[in-house]
């Protein structure tokens, strides 16, 4: 998908939200247990009554790696669905890989080409040739780790390096890469403060926005800082949302929690 269809959406369903499919079977509700594919059946419940208020769904691939063949087949099931069902919506694989080209090219066939995602998240730290490999493909995007949303961001990415910020180096020279329109962003909801200098550096580029609900970050911050006039910003919730409760209503309950954060959106959307 485009950025322009993705902000067509956004305008269209009032909502910037990316629901994260963090999927841990020793979370999801226990009767759940006894279906043939039980990660599949609680992803499908959790679409089902949150599409309306999300324009993407983010997997994070470690929770279905760590079921080996099976949280593969979980995950496949799971796009697929989403391409079928739910075509209109944006596509995250939240994988965060990286490395020489020569493999980075493998990476962002499997992601972008034969599960067919939007997008994959992307860590910089490799350099150009481990990144230009996700930015071949048409109306696909490559979302970099600039600045994150845990404590460990202040080890390396805050540090000044020839006197600068180890993630503005990031942003700028991620710019100069081969087909650098098809890079989105990840900034930490809880770092909200620093999208004012990043705004400076990267203007129009959306920022995927994690740590809202459980890591503490507040919507109302990110906003203020980082919407652009073209919104540029898709804000995840993960565990909030998904675990919002255990029993047989678990969809039920998380779209709720969605519709809430949705409206907060609405609101947001309507100071533009
Ligand atoms: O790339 C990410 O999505 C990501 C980057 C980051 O800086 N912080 C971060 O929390 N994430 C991911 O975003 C999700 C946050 O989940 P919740 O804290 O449960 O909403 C997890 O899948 C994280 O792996």
């Amino acid at each position: 998908m485009s950025p322009q269809e993705l902000t067509k959406q956004i305008f269209k369903k009032k909502s910037f939200l990316c629901v994260g499919l963090d999927v841990d079977i020793d979370r999801i509700p226990t009767y759940l247990l006894s279906e043939d594919d039980p990660i599949f059946e609680f992803n499908k419940a959790i679409i089902d009554a949150t599409h309306k208020f999300c324009v993407a769904y983010k997997p994070n691939i470690a929770f279905y790696e760590a079921n080996g063949v099976e949280g593969w087949q979980a995950l496949e099931k799971t796009i697929n669905y989403l391409h079928h069902e739910y075509p209109e919506i944006y596509t995250i694989a939240d994988a965060k890989r990286g490395d020489i080209g020569n493999t980075s090219r493998m990476y962002a066939k499997t992601f972008l080409q034969d599960l067919g995602f939007d997008s994959v998240t992307v860590a910089p730290y490799m350099g150009k040739d481990s990144v230009e490999p996700f930015l071949e493909f048409e109306n696909r995007q490559a979302i970099l780790l600039a600045l994150t949303s845990n404590e460990g961001a202040f080890d390396f990415q805050t540090q000044e390096v020839n006197g600068e910020e180890l993630y503005k180096t990031v942003l700028k020279t991620s710019k100069t890469w081969k087909n650098s329109e098809n890079l989105m962003y990840v900034v930490g909801a809880t770092k909200a403060e620093f999208l004012k200098e990043i705004r400076e550096i990267i203007p129009e580029n959306f920022l995927l926005v994690p740590g809202v609900g459980a890591q503490g970050g507040k919507l109302e911050d990110v906003c203020k800082y980082g919407m652009t006039k073209n919104v540029g910003l898709l804000v995840n919730s993960s565990r909030k949302i998904i675990y919002a409760s255990e029993s047989s209503n678990f969809a039920e309950i998380a779209g709720a929690k969605a519709e809430v954060l949705q409206k907060q959106m609405a609101e947001e959307l309507n100071k533009l």
